[in-house]
């Protein structure tokens, strides 16, 4: 529903996306009357209660620029759109609302459209505290002998959007607190390019990754405010409920206010799959969420469910129905199918067959379940850990059923070439080791995906049949399914995919069966940085086609600069692929968020490693336990950590499978168990050589390169995700010879 719609006969308030951080400094009472005071305004805005009138400002002629009364003490800052739309800028004690008028400015960004506002006294005072404040610490930087921009014109930092207002002020800056001082009250958009241009990007680069992106392909008409703030790039608020969560937590920002690149990527119409890759906290998991809402809230009354949001595992699948439901609420949330990728699988077997008798092994089990057969039969050519990856993505993958199917099957990315006789045999073991599962009852959740695959693809033909069948005026029964009088359709209207690098070729086989071929189908968000299984896929050649619709996100929302700066390092001189045969880079992938650089420990022993590591929790006791996680390589080490955590008086919590096992207390799990998390402080421990990446995979690097390679690779992308979960500090430790990917970054 538009805020016209909602507020007929009243007026509309919109929230620009920089007031927020102001009045969440006021007083709470003050915050509370706020909400009170947009309530009342859009209800009467000349109500005489609300004072509302315009404000004199330097600016000769200016009549958009209004006050209104808060509280006794509070002025609401208003900008004028044209009829009763009006957005609030900012909210002022009385006397400094009017005291600073000739600092307020105001205007249409020429190269975004977007509606933007500066308060240069506010971000005078900003700089000054700042700087005051490190020369009180004592940590004051020397000042440059040149500005920090000199090597720029006005003109160069206009064309890359920088607000016109703040380029004197820019001008003058010599150090960095003084530039993050100013970055804090700064638009958005000259924030994010003042300090990429500070991080040593090229002017070129900015314009390219950070400019073009938000830039609008029009004419802007500098006066024409009702369409700036329609714009992607003027983030506002919409309803009575967004300024209520902005103004309630900080926490409920991405519900409110998107990135004018998420908003693009997620309300654009798609002739088909599209596909959204980005760094780690670029906001992929929000994009999908608000996308999920964009479908839901176009769809006719009723009460299927005909968008499926699905992710990796149950836990994240838990965070993302939360989410979800804190956004759109539970009528809406209703008519979505939040269930994770396996748990999805299950329901489609379980619902052709009946409800399997069968148990779920693990991938860890059925590798063990391959070594003890293989030992059994005296069986040494192959490893277990091989066969296991052979059956699962060759074999399963591709839905191969007979040994002459395999003779012919792609390997691509499985390392060495394999002969025909060594294919044979490795398909008899493979039938000994299904005929062993067959005969435990039980089976992994490879094989329940690619019998779902199976089924759904069944499904999808007979759909298309009926379809050849019907008559011209195409309302025929013959869609009804054959003896049981259902129609027979595709399961979902919408697919939405999160954490989309992990699922395997089934898993896509499957979705892709479930939803007909068309636009807005399929929506794929994931990194394939972030890659911790391996599952190598191409879309293109399991039926879903992405491209030309693919788009990135490169703003982290989530990492500092110095945390994103050292989980770089860590992938240095690694390709990743884009899960269609092309390459995947980060370039472009950056934060605005200021930090301390990671702490680095080495230590001799684990045993000494771990008395460091509990004295830094020690050390965070400024945050709460929860809000801190420790992980580690290996299950050993979490046993291990557990017990040093409770020795020294933390209650630890172990993240199992399903997600944390309680709520207080430090987290503690493998890196495996931290995809898609998030916290506060991280402690990476273990970062060894011989851990990470583990000595095991040491016996490939002469007898099966590739392997090795991906091997390698995967343990680097798991070290990457650890170190990205982290939202301020970082601290890092090992024992030994710390772990090359730390030492070549
Ligand atoms: N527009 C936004 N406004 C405010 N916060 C945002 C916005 N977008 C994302 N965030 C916050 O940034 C953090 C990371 O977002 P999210 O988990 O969606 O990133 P991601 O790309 O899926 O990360 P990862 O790949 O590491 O799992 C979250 O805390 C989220 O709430």
């Amino acid at each position: 529903m538009s805020a016209h719609a909602e507020t007929r006969g009243g007026a509309t308030l919109r929230m620009l996306d920089t007031a927020d951080k102001e009045i969440l400094k006021l007083p709470r009472t003050v915050i509370g009357a706020v909400y009170e005071f947009h309530h009342k305004f859009r209800r009467n805005p000349h109500s005489p209660g609300l004072r509302l009138k315009p404000l004199k400002n330097a600016k000769a002629g200016d009549s958009r620029l209004y006050s209104a009364r808060v509280t006794a003490d509070y002025r609401a800052l208003l900008l004028h759109l044209g009829g009763n739309d009006y957005l609030l800028l900012s909210v002022k004690h009385r006397k400094e609302a009017y005291d600073h008028l000739d600092r307020i400015t105001y205007g249409i960004n020429p190269v975004t459209g977007g509606i933007e506002f500066i308060d240069l006294h506010v971000v005078e005072e900003n700089i000054s505290d700042r700087t005051q404040e490190t020369t009180r610490q004592g940590t004051e930087e020397p000042a440059r002998p040149v500005p920090l921009f000199a090597a720029y014109t006005a003109d160069q930092l206009r064309e890359l959007g920088v607000a016109e207002p703040l380029l004197p002020l820019i001008a003058k800056i010599t150090t960095e607190e003084e530039l993050l001082g100013l970055v804090e009250y700064a638009p958005r958009l000259t924030g994010e390019v003042l300090l990429a241009l500070y991080d040593g990007k090229s002017f070129d680069e900015v314009l390219d990754q950070i400019t073009r992106p938000v830039s609008v392909d029009e004419q802007v008409d500098p006066e024409d405010y009702q369409a700036a703030v329609a714009r992607p790039a003027t983030q506002v608020t919409t309803d009575d409920q967004d300024i209520q969560k902005v103004l309630e937590d900080d926490f409920s920002r991405w519900q409110v206010f998107l990135h004018p690149t998420q908003k693009k990527i997620v309300e654009r119409d798609y002739s088909g799959p599209a596909r959204v890759s980005g760094g780690p906290g670029t906001g992929k998991t929000i994009v999908a969420i608000h996308r999920v809402k964009h479908l839901v809230s176009r769809l006719g009354p009723g009460h299927d469910t005909p968008v499926l949001l699905t992710t990796f595992n149950k836990n994240l699948a838990a965070d993302l129905r939360a989410r979800l439901l804190a956004l759109v609420g539970p009528d809406l949330a209703a008519r979505v199918d939040v269930v994770h990728i396996d748990k999805l699988a299950h329901r489609v077997v379980a619902e052709a067959e009946h409800g399997s008798a069968r148990t779920v092994i693990s991938d860890n089990d059925a590798v063990r379940e391959w070594r003890d057969m293989l030992r059994e039969l005296g069986e040494t050519t192959w490893d277990a850990e091989f066969l296991a990856a052979e059956w699962s993505q060759v074999i399963l993958g591709q839905a191969i059923n007979s040994r002459t199917e395999y003779f012919r099957a792609r390997r691509a990315g499985r390392g060495r070439a394999l002969s025909r006789a060594e294919r044979n045999e490795i398909w008899q073991l493979v039938e000994r080791f299904t005929k062993r599962l067959d005969e435990k009852n039980v089976w992994t959740h490879q094989q329940v995906a690619e019998r779902a695959a199976r089924l759904e693809m069944e499904r999808d033909a007979r759909i298309r049949e009926q379809r050849d069948q019907l008559g011209p005026d195409g309302h025929e029964l013959i869609r009804r399914e054959a003896g049981s009088g259902t129609r027979l359709r595709h399961r979902y209207r919408h697919v939405v995919v999160d954490e989309a690098q992990d699922l395997h070729p089934a898993h896509w086989k499957m979705l892709r069966a479930m939803v007909a071929p068309g636009p807005n189908d399929m929506f794929i968000v994931g990194d394939p940085h972030q890659r911790i299984y391996d599952n190598y896929v191409s879309l293109g050649s399991l039926g879903i086609n992405i491209r030309g619709r693919s788009t990135k996100l490169t703003l982290s929302y989530r990492t500092t600069r110095q945390n994103l700066a050292f989980a770089l390092g860590l992938l240095s001189g690694e390709q990743y692929d884009d899960l269609d045969g092309g390459e995947e880079t980060l370039a472009g992938y950056r934060s605005v968020l200021h930090g301390m650089r990671p702490h680095l420990h080495g230590a001799a022993t684990w045993g000494e490693e771990q008395d460091a590591v509990v004295e830094q929790v020690r050390a965070w006791n400024d945050v709460s336990l929860s809000s801190i996680a420790i992980c580690v390589p290996t299950r050993e080490m979490v046993t291990d950590l557990m017990t040093r955590l409770e020795g020294a008086g933390f209650h630890p919590v172990e993240i199992g499978p399903d997600g944390p096992k309680g709520s207080d207390g430090v987290h503690v799990g493998t890196m495996h168990r931290f995809k898609g998390l998030e916290y506060q402080r991280m402690i990476l421990a273990g970062v060894s050589d011989g851990l990470v990446p583990r000595r095991s995979i040491e016996a490939l690097r002469e007898a099966d390169p590739v392997r090795y390679r991906r091997e390698r690779q995967r343990d680097r992308s798991l070290l990457f995700v650890a170190a990205t979960r982290a939202r301020d500090a970082l601290a890092v430790f090992w024992h030994g010879t710390p772990s090359p990917f730390l030492t070549t970054s």
